[in-house]
């Protein structure tokens, strides 16, 4: 679980669903009396078949789609937390064509989240500063800052992305499998660069993945959806720090062999 030395009992809340129901078409929901606790710190990923409705699950937590009806709590047992500290990041980089990196990953601050918990980066200076450390963070050079996003590889340009959702500090991250389109090599340092921004900024983190692997890897539970719910939640038995060699553990492949069961189960 998320924190070395904490029980169940006392790990707090990071997003709380409660009696979830979306739906785009009236009577046609998508996702049904969803109910489950996500603690904080901790990183689910989130599988199931194609259109059994994971994205829904994460757009419905970032406020992009509405609820018809249920609840979703931030942190419900904090009294320190802004409410509304999310970063989404999609599976598509999404820059803003016209403006540099830097200019990209500056967005969250002129769009208001730079309140948010751990970010001090009030003046310009400041804003500079967390620009290029954050940018450095996803191994992205100084030079790199000037370009545009047509100037940079597929990769670079998701490391940007991920840049701009974690440049104020966010709570919680929520991943909507931005790794897809990247080859396995990259797509496995970006694993690993979302375990140790995760392990120095205890984010909480949702993500959604096709990729058994990376739900292993990156996991401390996995939920698999189907019928608009969630049918099982996995706690992954791997201990934490993990190393890339953890890939060709036993663990690993029972873990693995165990999501790939109960998604066949759970699958139409
Ligand atoms: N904007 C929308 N308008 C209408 N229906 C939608 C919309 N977005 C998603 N849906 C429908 O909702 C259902 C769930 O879609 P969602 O994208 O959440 O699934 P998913 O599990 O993320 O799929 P995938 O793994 O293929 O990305 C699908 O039947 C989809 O067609």
């Amino acid at each position: 679980m998320p924190s070395k030395s904490t029980t169940e009992e006392t790990l707090s809340i990071g997003i709380q669903l409660r009696d979830l129901v979306v739906e785009y078409a009236p009577g046609k929901p998508v996702l049904q009396n969803l109910t489950q606790d996500i603690f904080s710190g901790e990183i689910v990923a989130c599988v199931g078949a194609s259109g059994c409705g994971k994205s829904t699950l994460l757009r419905a937590i970032a406020k992009l789609i509405p609820l018809r009806s249920g609840s979703i709590v931030l942190h419900p047992n904090s009294l320190t937390r802004p409410p509304n500290n999310i970063a989404y990041v999609f599976q598509d980089a999404t820059l803003l064509p016209w403006r540099t990196v830097a200019e990209n990953v500056k967005l969250p601050f002129e769009l208001g989240r730079a309140a948010s918990r751990k970010v001090k980066a009030t003046s310009a200076s400041d804003q500079h500063m967390e620009i290029k450390s954050v940018l450095e963070t996803v191994g992205l050079s100084a030079d790199d800052a000037g370009k545009f996003p047509r100037e940079l590889s597929g990769g670079m340009r998701m490391r940007v992305s991920l840049a701009r959702a974690i440049v104020t500090s966010p709570s919680i991250l929520l991943l909507d499998e931005p790794f897809a389109a990247l080859d396995d090599l990259l797509r496995s340092k970006m694993n690993d660069l979302v375990l140790q921004l995760q392990q120095s900024g205890q984010q909480t983190v949702l993500f959604v993945t096709h990729n058994i692997a990376e739900a292993v890897f990156l996991s401390h539970r996995v939920f698999v959806l189907g019928d608009g719910k969630i049918c099982r939640t996995l706690n992954n038995p791997l201990a934490f720090p993990r190393s890339p060699e953890i890939r060709s553990s036993l663990e690993f492949a029972e873990f693995y062999g165990r999501i790939s069961h109960a998604l066949a189960e759970v699958s139409p």
